[in-house]
């Protein structure tokens, strides 16, 4: 029996002023700070301690792993990165506001674009203040990988192949293994994992700061996954699924 926890970067700063994120490299306001570090004492808690940690590129995906492993006791951890767990990049939508997008485009536009399956927002200009082109944490990235949006289809597409060559190797020889990503590329190994439809994912949504523990069969196949607060998690999907309005 394998076990993974996943577990979404806490509260960030334009989380909680309701903007688009995406690739957007913004850091976690202090309420996710403290999510982080509760994420750690669960944990501890729960007694599941991490033996390698993946992450993203980004740094709000970078702290919440620190944070939580820093008050685990578990700091010194070994960590890979990859672009691969990235947030879904969120194409011209980076930086413009939820409720106001919402208004603009009304309420089925601002879903599509924000939690239909294969339909990506519209790409974002190479010059627009909010791109990530000349970022030197993707330069050795070939064009054609770049993103300028992505539906979540783009990224099941993108992350499966770290799933399968960086994590499920950790998993089989026998690691308990932390990924530290985002609401969006952990809403694609969720659909992979538990088998969700391209449907039903749209009503799929994950809590900040809050470990999703899975225990997995001999082919990486769920038997049980909990959320270790599930109260908190249940509040805390609810205010997900409902930004913007
Ligand atoms: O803005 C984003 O990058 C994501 C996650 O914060 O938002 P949403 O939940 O709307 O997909």
């Amino acid at each position: 029996m394998a076990t993974l926890v996943l577990l979404r970067h806490g509260e960030s700063d334009w989380n909680a002023k309701g903007l688009f994120t995406g690739w957007v490299d913004v850091s976690l306001s202090a309420k996710g700070e403290e999510e982080a570090r509760r994420g750690g004492r669960l944990l501890t808690e729960a007694g599941v301690l991490p033996d390698v940690v993946h992450t993203s590129l980004l740094v709000r995906a970078i702290q919440t792993a620190q944070l939580a492993l820093g008050t685990a006791g578990l700091a010194w951890l070994p960590v890979k990165r990859s672009w691969r767990l990235n947030e879904r990049h969120y194409g011209a939508l980076q930086g413009k506001n939820k409720a106001q997008t919402r208004e603009e485009f009304g309420e089925e536009q601002f879903m599509l674009w924000r939690r239909s399956y294969d339909t990506p927002p519209p790409p974002i200009a190479d010059d627009d203040e909010f791109s990530q082109a000349g970022d030197a944490r993707y330069a050795w990235l070939p064009d054609e990988l770049q993103p300028r949006t992505e539906c979540l289809k783009d990224v099941v597409d993108r992350m499966l192949p770290y799933w399968y060559d960086e994590i499920v190797p950790d998993l089989a020889a026998g690691r308990t293994v932390l990924v530290a990503a985002h609401g969006n590329s952990l809403r694609a190994l969720v659909k992979h994992l538990d088998g969700i439809s391209d449907a039903d994912i749209a009503g799929l949504n994950i809590p900040t700061g809050i470990p999703l523990v899975y225990d997995l069969d001999a082919d990486y196949k769920p038997v049980k996954s909990t959320y270790l607060d599930p109260d908190a998690a249940k509040a805390a999907i609810e205010a997900v699924a409902n930004q913007g309005r």
